[in-house]
């Protein structure tokens, strides 16, 4: 769809905060500027967006974003690092750590991403910024604009797909800094997507970077519970407080009849969090539409209905917890 068209569509004054628009398949994704609008502006300025774009022939789903300047300028200190990380692979801390960062966007935080996960990247495919290169200015990297608002930097931007995993301890310890110490001006939250595990590139990182707080996923399984207490482990032995635990892939939720089923279980990682004296952040439902929606490089969390409410919920309360540290 042409995407001069879909913006020639909006009215001008919406026209004029648009930071950026994409269109695939029917879906419009559109980034604007809602900086110094009140809550009831903002909820104005996101309505009359979709009608406008809903009007366009072709037009299935508007996904819209809201930028806004909480704080005058990025901490004098740099970001807020906040740590995503999980005992075992694959239980959804790429795809957790992707949506809270749209959902904390939307709430109009400045918000970056830095996947870590030299074994398997995937923010490039999440943050639907596959195949692009960051540039360098005075030898510091320049982040990627993602298409929603949240900047972003991955192994993989840096390294053809496949081959981060072929890299040995100072080659990849040597990226990861550059992306840490990338300009991250102008970002009041950084999200950092830890590879899998608690080895030595996890300690290594958590002492370097020194996150103000973790986040923990797990799934409710057994043995992803004993791996996430190790990952709760590192934190503490690194000092760094764990803000809460999250449960993912809580309950089936039939692509049907929306019905939630259990096959893991329900309820265990936030028992573990009670048991370990950890404040349990939320769960997310195992859901077809949020996997196809993650690998089409279109987050959950930029749209409307219960996988977005999911992870605005979490988004909610890690904001409480950043507010509460005045960041
Ligand atoms: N709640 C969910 N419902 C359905 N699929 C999910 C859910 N969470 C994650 N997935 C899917 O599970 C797979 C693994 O997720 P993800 O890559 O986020 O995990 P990870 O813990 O970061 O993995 P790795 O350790 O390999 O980096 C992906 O295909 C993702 O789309």
């Amino acid at each position: 769809m042409n995407e001069n068209l879909l913006r020639a569509s909006l009215p001008a004054s919406i026209a004029a905060r648009v930071r950026s628009l994409k269109s695939r398949d029917g879906t419009v994704t559109v980034v604007l500027d809602a900086a110094g609008m009140d809550p009831r502006e903002r909820s104005a300025l996101e309505s009359d967006t979709k009608s406008a774009l809903s009007a366009v022939e072709g037009v299935a789903d508007v996904r819209v974003a809201l930028m806004a300047d909480r704080a005058p300028a990025a901490e004098p200190g740099g970001p807020v690092i906040v740590a995503v990380g999980s005992g075992k692979g694959g239980v959804g801390k790429s795809t957790l750590t992707t949506n809270l960062a749209v959902a904390l966007a939307r709430a109009g935080r400045r918000v970056g991403v830095v996947d870590a996960d030299i074994y398997g990247p995937s923010q490039p495919t999440l943050l639907h910024t596959q195949g692009q290169r960051p540039k360098a200015r005075d030898k510091q990297l320049i982040p990627l604009d993602s298409p929603y608002g949240v900047k972003v930097l991955s192994v993989g931007h840096l390294v053809d797909s496949g081959k981060a995993v072929a890299w040995r301890g100072p080659m990849a310890g040597g990226a990861l800094v550059q992306m840490m110490e990338a300009d991250w001006s102008g970002v009041d939250v950084l999200l950092l997507d830890l590879p899998p595990g608690t080895g030595d590139v996890q300690i290594t990182m958590i002492q370097k970077h020194k996150p103000a707080g973790a986040v923990i996923v797990s799934t409710p399984q057994d043995l992803a519970l004993i791996d996430a207490r190790r990952a709760a482990e590192l934190f503490a032995q690194a000092h760094v407080p764990v803000i809460g635990m999250v449960e993912n892939m809580a309950g089936y939720a039939c692509p049907h009849c929306g019905e939630i089923s259990d096959p893991f279980g329900r309820g265990a990682v936030e028992s573990e969090a009670e048991a370990e004296g950890l404040p349990f952040l939320g769960r997310i439902p195992l859901d077809l539409a949020i996997r196809q929606a993650s690998d089409a490089g279109e987050p959950p969390a930029a749209g409307n209905g219960p996988q977005a409410d999911a992870f605005t919920a979490i988004a909610t309360r890690l904001g409480a917890w950043l507010d509460s540290r005045g960041s």
